[in-house]
Parts: C-alpha cells; sequence; structure tokens
C-alpha cells in the first residue's frame, strides 16, 4: 500500500506535485497517468526518498523510505534505467546491490534468469540496449523480492515479446497480493495492464478510479457512412445538447463521427429524412479516448 497524504512538491515558484492524496492498493495493478511534466516522476521519487516533499506525506506499507532498515525488501523501484554504472556488468552490479541487504547470491541467479538476462550478465552494461538496460532496472527492482513494485515507463525501448513479458510479470505480482505502480504513455499497454489510474494533471489528481469506470464514463462515440453524409450532418448538428461532428479520416466526405448524440437517435434522424445509411456503429471509448479528454486542459508542454 503506498498512501499519499497532502503531499507536495515545490521547484522554486513551481509545484511539481500539488497537495495529492491517493491510496495505491496492493492485490492490483495501478497506472500513473498524465501528460509530460504532470508530477508522475516526482510522486515516485518522492515515495522513495530520492526527494523530501515540501509538505504532505508518501508512506509505503504505512513506513516512509527513510525509516525502513532494509528498503529493497519493502519496495522495488525502476526510475532511470540508465543510471547504473557503464563500466560493470549486470551480474557484478546485482551481487554489489545484494550485498548491502545480505541477498544470498541464489537471488541474484533468480532475477537475471527471470528477466532474460542469462546471456549478458557478465557483459559490460555500457554495452547494453535500452530494452536489456530496462530488464536490468526491472532485475534490480525484484532482487529484494519487494512487496510493493514502482516501475517509472517499464516498457520503454522494449519489443513486443518484453512488453508482453513486463505485462505478464506485473499481473502476477498483483495476484500474488503485492502492490504494483506503473507509469506509462502508452495507452493500450496501461488498458491491458493496469487495473487501476490515477491520472496527474500539472501536479494535481485529476482522476482515480477503475479503468472500467474511466472508460465507462467517457463519451460515446458514433461512426457514420452515408451517401447523404454532408445533408445527414446538418439534421443531426440541429438537434440539443453539445454535438460534435468530425469528419472520417481518410474519408472522403461520405461519413462522420458524431460525439453528444445516441446511436438509435442518428438512426431515427436518418429515417425521418429518407437518408440512406451505410454503416452506423457506436465505438466503445477506449482508455486513450478517456484519458485525452480528461487531460485536454490540462496539458503543459503541447505542440503548436
Ligand atoms: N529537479 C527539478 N528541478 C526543477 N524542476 C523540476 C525538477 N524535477 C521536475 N521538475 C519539474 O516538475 C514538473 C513535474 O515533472 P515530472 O518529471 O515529475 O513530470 P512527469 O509527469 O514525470 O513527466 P514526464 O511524463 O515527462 O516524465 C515539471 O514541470 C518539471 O519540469
Amino acid at each position: 500500500m503506498i498512501e499519499a497524504r497532502g503531499l507536495t512538491k515545490h521547484y522554486g515558484q513551481k509545484a511539481a506535485v500539488d497537495n495529492v492524496n491517493f491510496t495505491i492498493k496492493p492485490g492490483q495493478v495501478t497506472g500513473f497517468l498524465g501528460p509530460n511534466g504532470a508530477g508522475k516522476s516526482t510522486s515516485m521519487r518522492l515515495m522513495v526518498g530520492l526527494d523530501r516533499p515540501s509538505s504532505g506525506t508518501v508512506t509505503v506499507n504505512g513506513q516512509r523510505y527513510s525509516e525502513m532498515s532494509a528498503p529493497l525488501a519493502e519496495v522495488g523501484v525502476l526510475l532511470d534505467a540508465k543510471g547504473v554504472h557503464p563500466g560493470r556488468s549486470a551480474r557484478s552490479h546485482l551481487r554489489a546491490l545484494a550485498a548491502t541487504h545480505r541477498i544470498p547470491e541464489r537471488r541474484v541467479n533468480e532475477v537475471i534468469e527471470l528477466t532474460g538476462l542469462g546471456a549478458v550478465a557478465n557483459k559490460r552494461v555500457g554495452g547494453f540496449s535500452l530494452g536489456m538496460g530496462q530488464r536490468l532496472g526491472i532485475a534490480t527492482a525484484l532482487l529484494g523480492d519487494p512487496k510493493v513494485i514502482i516501475l517509472d515507463e517499464p516498457v520503454n525501448g522494449l519489443d513486443p515479446d518484453g512488453v508482453l513479458w513486463v505485462r505478464q510479470l506485473l499481473r502476477h505480482f498483483a495476484s500474488e497480493g503485492r502492490t504494483v505502480l506503473l507509469s506509462s504513455h502508452l495507452m493500450s499497454e496501461m488498458a491491458q495492464t493496469a487495473d487501476h489510474v490515477i491520472v496527474l494533471g500539472r501536479g494535481r489528481v485529476v482522476a482515480d478510479d477503475p479503468i472500467s469506470e474511466l472508460i465507462a464514463g467517457g463519451e460515446t462515440k458514433v461512426r457514420v457512412r452515408s451517401p447523404q453524409a454532408a445533408q445527414l450532418a446538418s439534421y443531426v448538428m440541429s438537434g440539443t445538447g453539445n454535438i460534435q461532428l468530425q469528419p472520417l479520416e481518410g474519408g472522403d466526405g461520405e461519413g462522420f463521427t458524431a460525439t453528444g448524440i445516441e446511436v438509435q437517435r442518428i438512426g431515427e434522424i436518418a429515417a425521418t429524412n429518407g437518408i440512406v445509411l451505410h454503416e452506423l456503429t457506436p465505438i466503445a471509448t477506449s482508455l486513450e479516448d478517456a484519458y485525452l479528454s480528461l487531460t485536454r486542459s490540462e496539458v503543459e508542454y503541447a505542440a503548436g
């Protein structure tokens, strides 16, 4: 369990994390989402004592990180996969860390096998690919067999097999009753891995919900194709409410996507006006859609 209460971190005038409250529960995978600069990494650094809060607290299983006598056994962390001395081998890096906690050599071998590093464990980390570095970061996080696992962008740089492996591993840890927190900008991956998400925007909590609820609360979309699309669009837009139409991508003016109106209503409008329909499809909201509508006003670094 990770608990933040009134957690705040200022860098100069800027509140990177601004009076944040949340509880990350064991037995599930929680996703940390938010635009660039939203405060995810800062929150994670505060959880593991790499930064001090300006005010408020964050605890892991009821303890502050600085109070833990054997932190590797309490909480496993991957924050910066490049934070390993390039001249060391993966094995010597893991051994050195294990020695600080009296973790046996057997466990070093176990995490090397578990993360698929067997063939390169004795090679210099400086020559590792991005994906190998990520695997070593994950091996490091798992070394102390911790009950809480915090991973910042763990699938960054992994190939599709690696992404699947991380997903299965994290789901497995959650099923064992561990607390798993991960951040990622890959929405489809998050949708398949996490049970619950906390969305940050400009240092504040914008949403803290099960993924299923977040998606269910999103806008319904309807895809429409018709040889009389323009005519249908004008009838649809004359209705009440916040109806929005978007031409179909790559379409030839033969259709649109509608939000803010029910699929049945569009069917009725078409029938009443004798309009031929080639397609009328409700589209389930994706996590990406729900996320984008939640954070539309929270994006700090947007392309022009
Ligand atoms: N050491 C620091 N000194 C000054 N400002 C910082 C520092 N670390 C983070 N910030 C600022 O705090 C804000 C939050 O940054 P943070 O890295 O936590 O965001 P993030 O959600 O992890 O973003 P990203 O998705 O880009 O990794 C940003 O505006 C960032 O510029």
